[in-house]
């Protein structure tokens, strides 16, 4: 039997009607309302009728997801190739060698089976996945998952180190949009309400099964490492804590937030704090790892692209598969502006939309390599010695994904801006007045939407989704800064400092009459 038509006869594609996942998964669990009509009176009985579990009680979600594994033949699988490589080329590797480079020692990229994944058309990919958003089966609650035949197809559900990462909010920015933008249809999709505060969740998942995998085919995988400004090591050490996978992180020395720090500390990584940046930090872990059975986790690593292209496929999930104009998106190592382009790409080639948006990458004007490659009109790419900036995350002057990143903007007719610290600092605290409690990285890309809309770029009307990279609980200290005023030449003009009043009736009633008659002025 051809694998395809193995496919469409398993219990789980077995007809039309079975093949809409809406039907399988939708399927109620515990309680049905019995709704028979009386032949007299022709009224509804809805008397509660309790069903039996889903599955056995002594079973937990993972067995189900194992037992139910076997029964579905899958015929999707995926492998490295050399990124952006020839036609010809037929270098490639499969997912379960340990390998980050290719031969020539250029990046690599998984590369699917588009012709497996083709026989299905663009409705049933839509309804597949439309179908597993926010339940608790066993792998698909997560946002990433409910995309596996797209992700890591061949990975057993049993070896998924997941914590139901994505599927994260998409934000109305109504305020922000109109009193500031002039905008109607703007949008802020929440990367960094997640597991670990950061979008880096949606890639670890993967890289920490795929690893979890490997260990259990006793492939030579003692630990699991990265250089980190902070959020993928928050990502890999939490994720390796609960597969009980040691992991390592290399960070730079006072230069990312406590709340950062405090993360890998607290989920039991081996934190080396190195007194140089993160570049010094990349270059020493990609070393370290070649020699010893450390696996890199860094987005050098290509199964990271795979777990972060899933936000891209979410957003358009979230409009109902229409495709927004612009996606603003802040840039560092920059794989994961590679990441949104190929997940919105494969939702094209795949038939579940006709177009894919136009993405702009933002960087922190003291670490912004890809704005001046950028503005140099792609001539020329020279690594910076990246400055301090509010945005710490981003704070990178040597990117390992240049390439992909330019490939990205190149392909989407992209376009790259940069922020100044004033200006970043500016639109966080603009943000967070409307509503939101955002990230300096993400008010790195509130700041790009702003030049874009002033340059008339971008319209009024235009679908606009900015990128939310992390939480802002993370960078509490910067937002302290802010409001009290306490950055050297920086006006902070929009701080919000708390006032200080003497405990009694008179004082708290003199400052709040004031506060509300230059309230009422305004209104
Ligand atoms: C909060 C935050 N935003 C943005 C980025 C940039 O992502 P990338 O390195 O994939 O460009 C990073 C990490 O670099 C980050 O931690
Ligand atoms: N911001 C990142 C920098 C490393 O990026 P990666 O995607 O290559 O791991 C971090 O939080 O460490």
């Amino acid at each position: 039997m051809a694998a395809s038509s193995l496919l469409r006869s398993s219990p789980f594609f077995s007809s039309p009607q079975q093949r809409n996942p809406r039907t399988i998964n939708n399927s109620p669990r515990f309680l049905t309302v019995k709704a028979t009509i009386s032949s007299s009176d022709k009224s509804v009985d809805t008397t509660p009728v309790i069903k039996s579990h889903r599955r056995p009680a002594d079973e937990n979600i993972r067995q189900e997801a194992h037992r139910r594994c076997s029964s579905e033949p899958n015929n999707f699988s995926a492998k490295y190739v050399p990124f952006n490589a020839d036609p010809g080329c037929t270098e490639s590797y499969s997912l379960d060698e340990i390998v980050y480079r290719s031969r020539s020692g250029g990046l690599l990229d998984v590369q699917h089976d588009m012709e497996a994944l083709k026989e299905f058309d663009g409705n049933y990919w839509k309804n597949l996945f439309d179908g597993r958003i926010g339940k608790t089966n066993w792998p698909y609650g997560s946002g990433v998952w409910s995309k596996k035949e797209w992700v890591l197809p061949e990975i057993d559900s049993d070896d998924i180190v997941s914590a139901f990462e994505g599927n994260s909010n998409m934000f109305w920015a109504e305020r922000y949009g109109k009193q500031h933008l002039g905008m109607n249809d703007l949008w802020v999709k929440h990367c960094g309400i997640s597991h670990t505060g950061s979008f880096k969740d949606l890639g670890m998942t993967v890289l920490v099964s795929q690893v979890n995998r490997l260990r259990k085919m006793n492939r030579p995988v003692v630990g699991v490492g990265c250089a980190s400004t902070g959020d993928t090591s928050a990502a890999l050490s939490a994720y390796c804590a609960s597969a009980g996978i040691p992991s390592i992180v290399f960070l730079p020395a006072n230069k990312i937030s406590m709340a950062q720090l405090v993360q890998p500390i607290a989920n039991g990584a081996f934190v080396l704090s190195l007194d140089t940046d993160f570049d010094g930090c990349m270059q020493l872990v990609r070393e370290v790892t070649s020699e010893l059975p450390i696996y890199l986790a860094n987005s050098l690593n290509s199964l990271r692209i795979e777990g972060q292209k899933t936000a891209a496929i979410e957003i358009l999930q979230q409009f109902d598969w229409e495709v927004p104009d612009w996606v603003i998106v802040p840039g560092g190592n920059l794989g994961n502006i590679y990441a949104f382009y190929k997940g919105f790409h494969m939702c094209k080639e795949l038939g579940l939309v006709d177009r894919i948006p136009r993405l702009v990458c933002a960087q922190a004007a003291n670490a912004n390599p890809l704005y001046l490659h950028y503005k140099s009109g792609w001539t020329d790419f020279s690594p910076v010695k990246a400055k301090t900036t509010f945005a710490s995350a981003i704070q990178i002057g040597d990117p390992v994904s240049i390439d992909r990143a330019v490939y990205a903007l190149q392909n989407s007719n992209g376009i790259v801006e940069e922020a100044t610290e004033e200006e970043l600092m500016d639109a966080m605290a603009q943000a967070d007045s409307t509503g939101m409690f955002i990230c300096p990285h993400t008010g790195v890309a509130l700041t790009a939407l702003d030049k874009l809309r002033n340059s008339g770029v971008i319209r009024p009307t235009d679908r606009t989704v900015v990128v939310s990279t992390a939480h802002g609980l993370k960078f509490t200290q910067s937002k302290i800064d802010y409001h009290s005023k306490a950055i050297p030449e920086m006006a902070c003009r929009l701080a919000n400092p708390p006032v200080n009043v003497k405990a009694d009736f008179g004082s708290v009633m003199d400052v709040l009459k004031k506060y509300l008659l230059s309230k009422e002025s305004k209104n």
